[in-house]
This record gives C-alpha cells, sequence and structure tokens, in this order.
C-alpha cells in the first residue's frame, strides 16, 4: 500500500487554500493511503502525470481542482509519495520542472534544489563575488532552501577548535549577515506556521527570489582580487561533509557569506547549512560533528537511488502521516511540530546516548529548550533500567501542568508511568513527609519574617533579615554559627557585619527558623535542607534521572534537593534554562553545589517562536546588562547571534497620557487582532499587577471584548480557552500566544521599587533585583509569536528600549 509523507515547505500555502480547496487536497491526500499504486496511478481524478521527457522522472503532477496542482515526488523504490508542493495549476509544471529532489549519501537526508537556478548562472569563477542572474529565478515558492539552523559554537569540545580557531578559514564577519531579504524558511520549523507568508505562486517570484546583494561588509571596498568564502576548505572536507560535485563547483565561487545566504532558497538544505556554518568560522571537525553528524541515519550510509528510506529519514522537514486524522492535523498546522521535528543540534542532544554526568542546554526565549528536555526524559524513559524512574520537575505548578500536558504528547501512556513531573517544592515536601507526615509548606515566610522582628523589636530591618537567610544562610548551606561567621560566608553582600553583629543576626533568624519549626509549617528553603539531609543518608534513591525545565528561577536550597536525589554518574541531571529569563533573584553556582558541568553545555540558538522583529526589540530591554551563564552567574554567556525562524511585523508601542486612555487603546487593539481573523484564545494581555490584570479584564468586557482572567496557580491554560487571557507578568512565564499585550510598562510599575531591596541594605542585592524585574519585562515580551503591543501611560518604564 503507498505511504504518504508530506514536505513541511509546503505547509504554508495549505493556509492559502479555500475551504473547498482544502477538502479536495484531504481527500486526495487520502486515496494515496487508500488506492493500491496501480489504482491510484490509473485514477482518472488524480490525473497524475509525469513531467516531459528530460525532466526528473520521479517527479509528479496531480489535480487537486480546477485550479490547483500539486506536486510529489514518486520514488521508484519504495511506494512513500511525497507530497512536496501545492501550487496553482498554470505554473505548477515550470516549478516542477526546476526543482531536483537528491538523497544525500552522506546525511541520508532527501534534499532539494533548484536546478535551473544553480545551472544557468554565469560562469562566476569569471568575475568572482557576483551572483548569477539565475538566482532571481530561484524557488517561486518562497521557502527557504535553507533550515535556520545554527552551528551551535559549544563549550562542549574546547579543546576541538585548538587547532583551528573559529575565522581561521574566512577572514569574514564571525556571524554571517542575513540575507536582506530572509525567505520564510520551514525547513527547521516545517509543520509551523510563518508569520509571514511565502509568496504564493511563481508569478510572485520576484519578491521571493533571493537578492542576490554584492553589497554586504565583505563587499565594502572591493579588494581587486576578492577572496574567496570557502578558499581554505578543501575538496576532500566538502566531500565528507556531503557537500555534492555541483555545489562544491558552486561554493568555490562565492566570496561573501551575504551572497551565499541569497542563493539559500536554491541550493539544497542541509548542504546550505554545512557551507553556512563553515562560513561562519566553524572548524570542520566541529561543522561534521554538529551539523553532519546529527543528521546521520543510525542504519548507515543510505544509497544515492534509496529515495524511500531518505525520505523518512528526513525529520526535519518530512512528516510521514500514519493516518487520515494525522493528514488533517498536519495540514490543518494542528500538529506539534516539535513533537518530531527537532533541529538537528535537539536531536543531537536529546537523544545522545549517554552524557558521562550532568548537562546543560542553555538559549534565549523560544529555542526550545523544554522541547529538547521532553524528548531527553523520552529517551530516558526509553532506556530505562528495570525498576528506574525519571524525574521530569521545575519550578512552579503551572509550568509542570504543560510539562505533563507535552510529555503525554510525546510518550506513549506506559512510558509516562514511569516519570515523575511534579514541582521542585513538591519534590522535598514528599520526601519529607516520609519522615515527619505532619509538616507543610509555608509560604508566607518574609511575613513571618516581619511578625518576629516587630514583636522583638529587632534593630534590622525585616528585608535585609529575610534576605540573610534567603541569599546568604540558606543559599550557601550554613548550618552553624561558626560558619555564618566565616569571613567568606557573606562574601558578595555589600553591607559589612561584624563578629558580633553577626551573632544577633545569626540568633535572629535561628529563633525565627525555630519558630517555623515548631509551627511544622517550613519555608521552602527550610525543607529542601531537610529533604537533602534525608536524601544523604539513603543508600537508595528514589530517581535514575532528573531533567529540570525553567532551570534559571531555582535556589540553591532546591538544587541540593535535585542533587542529593539521584545518584552521581552518568545522565544524572539534564539542565534546560537561559538567565536572561530569570525572574527571581536567585543566583547559583552549579560548581559550588556539586552540579559539575564543564565540558557538557550547549546553547541553542535557533528561535522558533518569535519573529525575528519582536526578538530584535525585546533583546533592547536587557541590553547592557551582560547575560551571565546559568549555573555561573560570575561568568558571561559567550556570544553569537540568535537567528529567528519567523518574520513579522515590527513591534507596537504606545504611550497614553493615563491610566484610562490607555486602556481604551488597549481595547482597540484587541478589537483590531480580532478582526485581523486572531482567536481570542491566541491573544494574552498582561500586567505588572493583580490590580491591573482585574481592571483590564473589566475594561475589556465592558468594551463587549471576550476577556478571562488566567491565574496560573487556579487555573490550567486549557481552562479559559474560550476568551482572551489577562494575566500577571508572572503568569505568562511559560506560556506562548500569537499576540501578547503588554500593558502598563510605566516607569512606577516597572521596576515595582517595593519588590527592590534598597541599594542602601546591599548594593548588589538592589542590582538583581531588578535585574530579575527587567527580566520579567524581557519574558512578557517574548512569549508573543507574531504581534507584540506594549504601553505605558505617563513616564515610560526605564526598561522599555525606547
Ligand atoms: N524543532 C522544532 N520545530 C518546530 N517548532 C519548535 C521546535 N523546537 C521548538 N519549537 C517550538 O518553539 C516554541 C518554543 O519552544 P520551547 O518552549 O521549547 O522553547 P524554550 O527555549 O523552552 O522557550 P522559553 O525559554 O522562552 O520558555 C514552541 O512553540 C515549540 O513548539
Amino acid at each position: 500500500m503507498p505511504q504518504l509523507a508530506i514536505d513541511a515547505t509546503c505547509l504554508p500555502q495549505y493556509d492559502k487554500l479555500d475551504k473547498p480547496t482544502r477538502e479536495r487536497l484531504l481527500a486526495v491526500t487520502r486515496k494515496f493511503r487508500e488506492l493500491s499504486l496501480d489504482a491510484l496511478l490509473a485514477h482518472p481524478d488524480l490525473r497524475i502525470r509525469s513531467l516531459p521527457a528530460g525532466q526528473d522522472p520521479r517527479i509528479r503532477t496531480f489535480r487537486i481542482s480546477d485550479s490547483w496542482t500539486g506536486v510529489m515526488l514518486a520514488p521508484e523504490s519504495g511506494e512513500t509519495f511525497l507530497l512536496v508542493h501545492l501550487l496553482p495549476r498554470d505554473s505548477a509544471e515550470a516549478w516542477a520542472g526546476d526543482q531536483r529532489h537528491d538523497v544525500n549519501p552522506v546525511m541520508g537526508t532527501l534534499e532539494r534544489r533548484d536546478a535551473t537556478a544553480l545551472g544557468q548562472g554565469p560562469d562566476r569563477a569569471a568575475e568572482p563575488g557576483t551572483p548569477p542572474a539565475a538566482a532571481a529565478a530561484a524557488p517561486a515558492s518562497g521557502e527557504s532552501g535553507g533550515a535556520p539552523g545554527h552551528l551551535a559554537p559549544s563549550a562542549a569540545e574546547p579543546a576541538e577548535d585548538a587547532d583551528e580557531t573559529p575565522g581561521q578559514l574566512l577572514d569574514l564577519p564571525t556571524a554571517a549577515p542575513a540575507p536582506r531579504e530572509p525567505a520564510p524558511s520551514f525547513a527547521a520549523a516545517p509543520a509551523g506556521r510563518s508569520a509571514t507568508a511565502p509568496a504564493a505562486d511563481p508569478a510572485a517570484a520576484g519578491t521571493a527570489a533571493p537578492h542576490p546583494q554584492t553589497d554586504g561588509p565583505g563587499d565594502a571596498h572591493p579588494a581587486p582580487t576578492p577572496e574567496l568564502l570557502f578558499d581554505r576548505v578543501g575538496d576532500r572536507d566538502l566531500e565528507r561533509l556531503g557537500i555534492d560535485p555541483e555545489i562544491r563547483d558552486f561554493c568555490r565561487t562565492v566570496t561573501t557569506a551575504r551572497e551565499l545566504h541569497s542563493w539559500a532558497p536554491a541550493l539544497p538544505q542541509d548542504q546550505f547549512e554545512v557551507l553556512r556554518a563553515l562560513a561562519e568560522g566553524h572548524s570542520v571537525q566541529r561543522v561534521r560533528d554538529e551539523v553532519v553528524v546529527p543528521r546521520r541515519p543510525a542504519v548507515g550510509a543510505v544509497a544515492r537511488d534509496d529515495y524511500d528510506t531518505a525520505i523518512r529519514h528526513t525529520r526535519e522537514r518530512v512528516i510521514v502521516v500514519n493516518d487520515n486524522q494525522e493528514i488533517e492535523d498536519v495540514l490543518a498546522g494542528e500538529f506539534n511540530a516539535w513533537r518530531i521535528y527537532l533541529h538537528p543540534m535537539q536531536r543531537e542532544l536529546a537523544y545522545r546516548p549517554r552524557f558521562n554526568g550532568p548537562a546543560k542546554v542553555s538559549g534565549g526565549p523560544g529555542t526550545g529548550k523544554t522541547v529538547v528536555a521532553l524528548h531527553r526524559v523520552k529517551y530516558l524513559a526509553e532506556h530505562l533500567p528495570l525498576d528506574g524512574r525519571v524525574l521530569l520537575t521545575s519550578f512552579t505548578n503551572a509550568l509542570v501542568e504543560s510539562l505533563k500536558r507535552n510529555l503525554a504528547l510525546l510518550l506513549p501512556p506506559e512510558l509516562v508511568e514511569d516519570v515523575d513531573v511534579v514541582t521542585t517544592d513538591k519534590l522535598a515536601l514528599d520526601v519529607v513527609k516520609e519522615v515527619h507526615p505532619d509538616i507543610a509548606l509555608r509560604t508566607d515566610t518574609q511575613g513571618f519574617f516581619a511578625n518576629y522582628a516587630r514583636q522583638h523589636r529587632l534593630p534590622w530591618p525585616v528585608d535585609f533579615l529575610f534576605s540573610e537567610y534567603r541569599h546568604v544562610v540558606t543559599a550557601r548551606g550554613i548550618t552553624t554559627l561558626e560558619g555564618y561567621l566565616d569571613p567568606d560566608a557573606r562574601a558578595g553582600r555589600t553591607t559589612p557585619l561584624n563578629a558580633d553583629q553577626r551573632r544577633e543576626v545569626w540568633h535572629a533568624i535561628s529563633s525565627v527558623r525555630a519558630m517555623m519549626r515548631t509551627s511544622r509549617r517550613l519555608p521552602a528553603e527550610d525543607l529542601h535542607a531537610e529533604a537533602a539531609r534525608i536524601l544523604g543518608e539513603r543508600s537508595e534513591l528514589p530517581y535514575t534521572n532528573v531533567v529540570v525545565d525553567e532551570a534559571q528561577d531555582l535556589h540553591p536550597a532546591q538544587w541540593r534537593t535535585l542533587r542529593a536525589v539521584v545518584r552521581r554518574g552518568p545522565d544524572d541531571l539534564f539542565i534546560a534554562g537561559d538567565n536572561r529569563q530569570r525572574i527571581y533573584d536567585n543566583a547559583v553556582s552549579f560548581r559550588q553545589l556539586g552540579i559539575e558541568i564543564v565540558g557538557r553545555s550547549f546553547p541553542l540558538r535557533v528561535n522558533y517562536r518569535t519573529t525575528e522583529q519582536i526578538l530584535r526589540w525585546a533583546d533592547g530591554i536587557l541590553r547592557g546588562r551582560p547575560v551571565t551563564e546559568l549555573g555561573d552567574s560570575s561568568a558571561t554567556e559567550p556570544g553569537g547571534a540568535m537567528r529567528c525562524v519567523l518574520s513579522g511585523p515590527e513591534p507596537e508601542l504606545y504611550g497614553a497620557h493615563d491610566e484610562p486612555a490607555e486602556l481604551d487603546a488597549l481595547a482597540e487593539r484587541v478589537r483590531a487582532w480580532l478582526g485581523d481573523r486572531i482567536a481570542p484564545a491566541d491573544i494574552c494581555v498582561t500586567a505588572r499587577t493583580n490590580r491591573l490584570r482585574d481592571s483590564i479584564a473589566a475594561h475589556l468586557r465592558a468594551r463587549s471584548l471576550p476577556a478571562s482572567i488566567f491565574k496560573p496557580k487556579e487555573h490550567s491554560i486549557t481552562d479559559t480557552a474560550h476568551g482572551v487571557r489577562v494575566t500577571t507578568m508572572h503568569g505568562v512565564k511559560g506560556l506562548e500566544f500569537r499576540a501578547i499585550a503588554v500593558f502598563g510598562a510605566t516607569a512606577e510599575a516597572l521596576p515595582q521599587l517595593d519588590r527592590v531591596t534598597s541599594a542602601e541594605l546591599d548594593e548588589n542585592q538592589h542590582q538583581a533585583d531588578l535585574d530579575a524585574q527587567r527580566s520579567l519585562l524581557y519574558v512578557a515580551c517574548t512569549r508573543a509569536r507574531e504581534r507584540l503591543y506594549v504601553s505605558w501611560h505617563g513616564t515610560p518604564s526605564p526598561f522599555l528600549p525606547l
């Protein structure tokens, strides 16, 4: 029976079909699964046709409707049909005639190139640096031939580049400049939808086609003999990296990264990734390890004529559909792309057979860290020893709920049973309760400190006392007065305390803790200290592997529990997080907590969620603040450009005179989004405080706009699925929406100074608290997939990049 696969690069075209044509396409695709090969080829309605003689014999066109044609690859070997494009009838054959599909035997993938565009170029060797006019005839569909994947310079193999420094291959800017008009690409986010639709048909080819640039940085002052981009990579190396002779000859004439990018839509996708990585200055070895090896099939080489295997192996771009419902889901965009398509770097990390110890995945917002964590859980669950268990943990209930939902989509029920998904606090509570069943978690610790300080007329401001408890005593795991008197105990605190003062502070903190113990309600910090102690005495530990998501917000005491809950060894801890998004004031040193990451730290750099325009603007919120390493706040994250898969409108900013005017403008913005056919549930309005959240919801409702208050502690995100969600900035963490409105980005609200330690009390803590609030705004803005609207009244927040 024939099998149908869908090349995800054609999905954006589906959005352009009207309803009857979509239904017709679904009916046709079902036939591919239901009929025998002979019946299919002879079917009168489908009118399956080969291309004229001399063109790719594997390409067939078929009729969807009077005006739309499907293009598919119908390999001679096997029975897997690959739907490669949907086009207006009168242009389908011309487009299909330009394309060629080949198996890349080194990477085992199926690639498409625009053979006409590549073949028509003038002899560029004669005039290096001038892209051929043929580039203008590059793929009409507007989809990029190149995945937006990025070679992640990894700290994992520091020695690797010792003999080949990045940039050595070329005298280029280290990051290749983006093409002036990046073609929306689905090669790495295949089943998603671009915020910018690609050109619908070949008639639009003029605009969708690459625009070769000759004014890139490398061309500003053209030398008499421009240096060639890939001059220092030998033919043998190119071959080992999967570059075929045609592309090798092509790349021998390219002079700048910009020129290379302008050719992306015409180049075979995976080979373009290799060339892009080389152009970014990475060594051949690293490109092999990070681009080629992750793509290579486990089964070994794929023969050039084994299209069937190659189609199934091209998991980044091709979806093999198994039933009719799945066809519908895929075409209708209901399909969760992340379940199947991982960027090769994501896949490499999630499915690496073994890490010799704790491993860390970091990267900016929307780079798929959670996706990698979920796939890692899948891999670990599939390879559990008898009686083994995996813990998947995160910071808040809302995050844990969402992890649970997604895990259930990814894992079969029998594997889900081997995984506990709980907050880190719940984990500690369960451990402690086994020994002390009457213990509960206290959530009013700071208030408790305040009462104690008032009652006992302590000379210390309560903020100071609480901060000493949280950021010194429990963060550093100090258990004795002697420990607190140690000269290094308070390193980094800017308010000095002499020995007598330390004794007084210690006494006060110890008294508060004793009272909390007596009440049998422990604050999270103490609960974790107790859990870590209990676990430290056990010979049998509950988990084989621990996977942590949103790791940036965990307190050191929580890390001690996680360190103690799993035996040290291979694959013990897999940690995903991003310090840009740290919205709680926890600074953590993994090394001091016994979590040794060195050599197993991996950055992700392709953003799948947010448009380039939104991310670029939001990054301005963090300007001037160094992005620190997850688990090592004293080090800054290595630089490297982040790439966005999506493109769309610039964020919209609005400053009102007063709050009522700001509310009116918000209502109009939401109404306009709804008018743009963005569903209410795809819109979220977020504000700094509960008060604002409630008045926004009331205001929207008063204007007949559907608004639901979303409280992550009380609601699951599916509870409020029919209205525009209105929530706080903390509430939006871990979520994403097509459109986000950030309301009240006003100077008095951001930063909210009553939540910031005063600089007189502790300068470093003051800065850390400000940074946490800056990150809060950043997190809120980067939840937007396509549209971002930010408003304020009066003086705008100093965090805004205005
Ligand atoms: N390989 C992929 N293909 C398609 N979509 C992907 C891929 N990886 C991630 N995504 C999508 O990108 C979005 C962001 O992914 P995810 O939440 O894992 O990122 P993150 O790095 O954890 O984000 P954040 O740190 O901002 O919470 C999600 O919609 C996810 O489905």
